[in-house]
């Protein structure tokens, strides 16, 4: 059995030595006896970070007009690219969890994209703008990079290269890790990576060499390689991902005009990728296999597999926050990226708020019925989960004990002494705040100047696609705190706009005296986990350090207010929980550490993805379990035997769509089909029989139905009401105080969309209220405004114990406390007090049969077999008539005759 984990990025990539450069490997070997020199020092006699992070990594060269148009090291734009950290990319060490994601396509040892698609408005102004400003700069004398074009000999000398496999700076860093620790612990057996290799691979199409790097990077690394066009790849990425989808499921929605062509230009190009990866998995896949699809750059995969595998075993794992239904619902694509996502047979989100944002999403715009477990599709049952994912601490202290860690903090501490450290490291990305965390330092120092002098910012900032604007805000607020408060010896602030190695980033993270995150929305913040793991003070004498948080992050409902929680947008609180941060006292800081420290350590990587596949194995036996293909056809010669061999029966049998077929749901039903009369009287000829009827109809409703079967016990609305055999009387169930104060509530709520769904028209029951929409004058609009309905009812009226179920063209609004299934233990519980004494320790009865078609049945037929399972009934038979997956033991396929026919039968046994 092989697990597939699909991500967008495999772990590995592919790195060219081209003509005339020295190989990654000897560029690093070169760079070597530099980072041996001592690093040049600033007038303070220590070393600068700057300086000294610059040895280490190659500094970007500025392309100049002398510059080839198809020199390979420069992209489409003309930009020189930067070189990946060294050491990730050239020795395959570790990168921090959250990883940087450079513009694709971009990298000089990578073949550039032949992407041309159309660029979308907003850039095409931009450069007009950019050309505009060119053309200034151009007459005041200053050198612009020049757009270059991509070129045939660019592609030769790919097609021709030597090539090695590496490890991917790019990718989510967390799974990675996650995967390999619980392949470490013995957790995870065989496994297989499924992804790109995050470069454009136009160039070397139909040559030899991309068919090499397939086969290498599946027989040497157990990975499969997805191939994709560049068009597909950058429409894919950086237009529908990165522009759509990263900013809406982030509560950024692109609220410009233009953005609507733009999302629908690069719709298909995601479809595409989606579809490769379906593609390659389906090819690939035994019976056995367990399919594991990441994030939102993966949505559709789920279903497209299960189109082509419905038996696969396959979970979803979304790693970044799922939005709140308002949000979602702006997305023109909104349904099909959810049933894209359905086809899993388990979703996972990081956090309980997610999962339920996701629910309320699919029952609002699906109309599927949720529960929280997850959604009853028509066919199937689709679960969730919330399972935060963490770090892999095991590796973590493995990696800190590195010299190169402890050279960097002895620097860091020279450099930096007497003052407090502030770290940072983020995407430069709206969503991630650096904007709103400088705006608050700044603040911070503007009203505390005892601070001024005494603490420093340090800000790590990672290149994206993003947009140069923000870049640019950014720079200016970090020049203007400098030169506000910076002196010859003193910054306030030191912005680093490039990444870092990791041996830097954990002696960052270990000789801080806080961690600043202020992202406005982010799935979970793997780095303040790492953060608080480098705290322990095993390694640096500073320890305990303060964590300021985002509450919009996942990690924040982890941490149970131990960190300084802060809402990014309140500058005001941020600045006051830098303050507090700083000036904590040490026993403070220490009992809150102890406490995040203890979270950061229960949720780790491993077990977040053992525990996901423990789900996934749990929940598809359950679903296969109840699939209605593999649950056995009912035995009529083994009923029948079961019958002749008992002495005490109990039949509970459901009414409309079991012993009637269905009538106008929201009509009387005129008259009595006399087979299903006749077939109760027979059955109640024997003594032995007890025979209820369940129904949602009213009580009255089932009295006119049944008058003239006598002995016939009722249960009516669901569960709210029950008559028992031979009685004249119904006892209600629910408490009506309770019905009462809800329906109050509710029928404001109905009475809202009924007057905006012509047609549509509300039935008030005893214990429920039913928004019928099957007369609508126009359907479709009336089912989106149902949809809207249950779900505003279940948001509002959640505390009163009420559930709005969306079903086919209506919306059930009826009680959680009552079910069928709390009637069915009622009966149970008032036959068994009716026993002799001496015979309390015994069963009311010795058979049990149970005969339903909906949902409301599935609630009896799992109270009846647990009877069943634990021994309290010796015979119970369970017999569900539906397509659904069901609880039932059997089903019976012949319908409302089938069972008129297995009851008769019954009748007949001597
Ligand atoms: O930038 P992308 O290539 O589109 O990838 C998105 C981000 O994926 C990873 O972060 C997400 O997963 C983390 C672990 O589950 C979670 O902590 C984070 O909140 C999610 O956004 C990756 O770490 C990021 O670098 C990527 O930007």
């Amino acid at each position: 059995m092989t697990v597939f984990i699909a991500s967008l990025f495999l772990p590995k990539t592919v790195h060219f030595t081209l003509p005339g450069t020295p190989p990654r490997g000897a560029l690093s070997k070169k760079n070597e006896p530099l980072l041996a020199k001592k690093p040049p020092t600033t007038e303070e006699g220590a070393p600068s970070l700057f300086a000294a992070a610059q040895v280490n990594i190659t500094p970007p060269i500025t392309p100049t007009e002398e510059r080839k148009p198809e020199d390979p090291f420069v992209n489409e734009d003309g930009l020189r690219i930067h070189l990946p950290p060294l050491d990730t990319a050239s020795t395959g060490l570790r990168a921090p969890v959250d990883r940087s994601s450079p513009t694709w396509g971009g990298r000089p040892d990578q073949p550039m994209s032949r992407a041309n698609s159309p660029p979308p408005p907003s850039i095409i102004d931009s450069n007009r703008h950019l050309q505009q400003k060119a053309k200034e700069l151009g007459r005041q004398g200053v050198t612009q990079p020049r757009t270059l074009a991509r070129s045939d000999s660019h592609d030769r000398v790919f097609a021709h290269a030597n090539w090695k496999i590496l490890s991917a700076d790019q990718g989510n860093g967390g799974l990675r890790n996650a995967a390999e620790a619980a392949a470490r612990e013995g957790k995870l057996g065989e496994y297989t990576w499924v992804g790109t290799l995050g470069m454009p691979t136009d160039a070397l199409q139909g040559t030899q060499q991309l068919q090499d790097i397939e086969d290498r990077m599946a027989t040497e690394h157990d990975m499969l390689t997805v191939f994709c066009s560049d068009k597909d790849f950058d429409g894919h990425y950086s237009h529908f991902c990165k522009q759509i989808l990263w900013p809406v499921f982030h509560y950024q929605i692109p609220d410009n005009p233009k953005s609507k062509a733009y999302e629908d230009h690069s719709w298909k190009y995601y479809v595409n990728v989606n579809r490769a990866f379906a593609d390659k998995i389906v090819k690939n896949w035994k019976r056995g296999d367990v399919i594991w699809v990441h994030d939102y750059h993966l949505l559709l995969v789920p279903n497209m597999v299960r189109q082509k595998i419905p038996e696969a075993k396959i979970g979803f794992f979304l790693h970044v926050a799922f939005p709140s239904s308002e949000v979602f619902r702006c997305l023109a694509v909104r349904k099909e990226l959810l049933e894209g996502m359905l086809g899993a047979n388990l979703i996972g989100f990081q956090i309980a708020e997610y999962t339920r944002h996701f629910l309320q999403t699919c029952s609002r715009l699906l109309s599927a019925e949720a529960t929280p477990d997850g959604l009853q599709l028509e066919d199937r049952f689709v679960d969730v989960v919330s399972l935060p994912i963490g770090i892999d601490p095991v590796s973590l202290s493995a990696h800190r004990e590195e010299d190169e860690v402890s050279r960097w903090m002895e620097i860091m501490r020279k450099r930096y002494a007497g003052k407090k450290l502030i770290v940072a490291r983020d995407k430069l990305d709206h969503v991630r705040g650096v904007r709103q965390k400088l705006l608050s330092y700044e603040l911070f120092l503007n009203k505390n100047p005892e601070w001024r002098d005494n603490v420093v910012l340090i800000q790590v900032a990672l290149s994206t696609s993003e947009k140069s604007e923000l870049d640019a805000t950014v720079s200016d607020i970090v020049t203007r705190v400098n030169s506000s408060w910076g002196n010859m010896a003193y910054q306030p602030v030191h912005y680093l706009k490039q990444d870092i190695p990791y041996a830097q980033y954990l002696a960052l993270l270990s000789i801080a005296d806080a961690l600043m995150i202020t992202s406005q929305r982010e799935g979970m913040n793997l780095t303040s986990h790492e953060y608080l793991y480098c705290q322990d003070g095993k390694i640096s004498e500073k320890k305990h350090g303060s964590l300021i948080l985002s509450e919009f992050t996942g990690t924040s409902s982890l941490f149970g207010g131990n960190e300084l929680a802060v809402n990014p947008w309140d500058y005001n609180s941020c600045a006051n929980a830098i303050k507090s941060a700083l000036e904590m006292g040490d026993e403070e800081k220490e009992r809150r550490w102890q406490k995040l420290y203890h979270a950061v350590n229960h949720h780790t990587g491993s077990h977040w993805f053992t525990e996901f596949m423990l789900r996934l194995d749990r929940v598809y036996d359950e679903q296969h379990h109840r699939d209605h293909t593999s649950v056995p056809r009912l035995s009529l010669n083994a009923l029948a035997r079961q019958y002749k061999n008992s002495e005490r029966r109990l039949f509970i049998l459901d009414f409309e769509g079991t012993l009637v077929s269905w009538g106008p749901i929201n009509k009387i039903i005129p008259v009595s089909p006399q087979r299903t009369l006749d077939v109760l009287n027979d059955l109640l000829l024997d003594e032995r029989n007890t025979i209820y009827v369940m129904s949602g109809r009213q009580p009255e409703e089932l009295d006119r139905l049944f008058r003239r079967v006598p002995n016939l016990g009722l249960i009516a609305e669901n569960g709210c009401f029950l008559k028992d055999c031979g009685s004249a009387e119904w006892t209600e169930m629910a408490d009506s105080e309770q019905i009462r104060s809800w329906k109050q509530s509710v029928k404001n709520i109905l009475q809202y969309y009924i007057e905006r769904t012509p047609g549509a028209e509300i039935e008030n029951r005893r214990c429920s209220l039913i928004f019928h929409y099957k007369s609508a004058e126009d359907y479709e609009a009336a089912a989106r405004q149902a949809s809207d309905c249950a779900s505003h009812i279940n948001d509002a009226c959640e505390q009163q114990r009420v559930h709005a179920i969306p079903l086919d063209g209506c919306v059930l609004v009826e009680p959680i406390d009552w079910t069928k299934s709390t009637a069915a233990e009622k009966i149970f519980g008032d036959l068994k007090a009716r026993m002799a004494p001496d015979a309390q320790h015994a069963s009311p009865v010795d058979f049990l049969m149970v005969v339903g078609d909906g949902r409301e049945d599935e609630k009896v037929f799992k109270w009846a077999n647990a009877l069943g399972e634990d021994k309290t009934v010796k015979e119970v038979v369970t017999v569900s008539l539906g397509n659904r997956n069901t609880e039932a033991t059997a089903t019976l396929t012949q319908g409302v005759s089938g069972v008129l026919m297995a009851l008769q039968k019954l009748s007949q046994v001597a």
